[in-house]
């Protein structure tokens, strides 16, 4: 079986990934998230995962298997990356509250030269927020490393009314589709 690395320091990608039942390794690449003026949602959160993988297996070497993800919550054509403080909380938040929104995770394989990189996605609807929600959240210390400032898995499941979609999109690492990456990328290598 070939070597399968995982270029990831998000806590909820091991624990989800170690669920294919494959033995894998971390390497942790440091990618500077910054979306230029003309990249579409999408397209960025494409990038940033092949860029992930790409810089995994520059650490990792040539033979083995590098995945790569990234996670973005779009609402309105604003994209929420992890929060920077209370106050860029507060404010996504306040945009989230009471409405609809997507959260999008793009996976990347590096393998053999190649990158593949295949996204999932899920539509999520938030109650009404009070500020005292708002607040009492952010002092749980839950949002800061999470990309909309909130986990579906943890407190803010209270927040949320409806998925439609993928569940593991978003909190961070779909599983069928990163099964489905390995086998297409474990098929055309022994094709050849
Ligand atoms: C929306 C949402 C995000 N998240 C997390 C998943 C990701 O860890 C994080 C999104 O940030 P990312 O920048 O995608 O990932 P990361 O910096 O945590 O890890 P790495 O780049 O090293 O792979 O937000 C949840 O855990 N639950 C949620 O409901």
């Amino acid at each position: 079986m070939t070597a399968l690395v995982l270029a990831s320091g998000s806590p909820r990608r091991y624990e989800l990934l170690q669920l294919l039942d494959r033995p894998f390794t971390v390497v942790r690449p440091n990618i500077p998230e910054q979306r230029s003026a003309r990249e579409t949602p999408m397209g960025y959160v494409q990038r940033l995962a092949a860029q992930k993988a790409e810089a995994g297996a520059r650490l990792a070497g040539d033979d083995a298997m590098v995945l790569g993800a990234d996670t973005i919550v779009v609402c309105d054509h604003q994209v929420l990356e992890k929060p920077a403080d209370e106050n860029h909380f507060v404010t996504m938040m306040e945009l989230l509250s009471g409405r609809s929104h997507q959260a999008i995770t793009a996976i990347a394989l590096h393998y053999q030269q190649r990158t593949r990189v295949t996204t999932a996605l899920a539509t999520v609807t938030f109650k009404s927020l009070t500020a005292e929600e708002i607040r009492a959240y952010w002092a749980s210390g839950e949002p800061a490393d999470k990309a909309g400032g909130y986990g579906i898995q943890g407190r803010a499941a209270k927040f949320v009314t409806k998925v439609e979609g993928s569940y593991l999109a978003v909190v961070g690492l779909p599983l069928y589709e990163t099964e489905q990456l390995i086998r297409q990328a474990e098929g055309d290598a022994n094709e050849r």
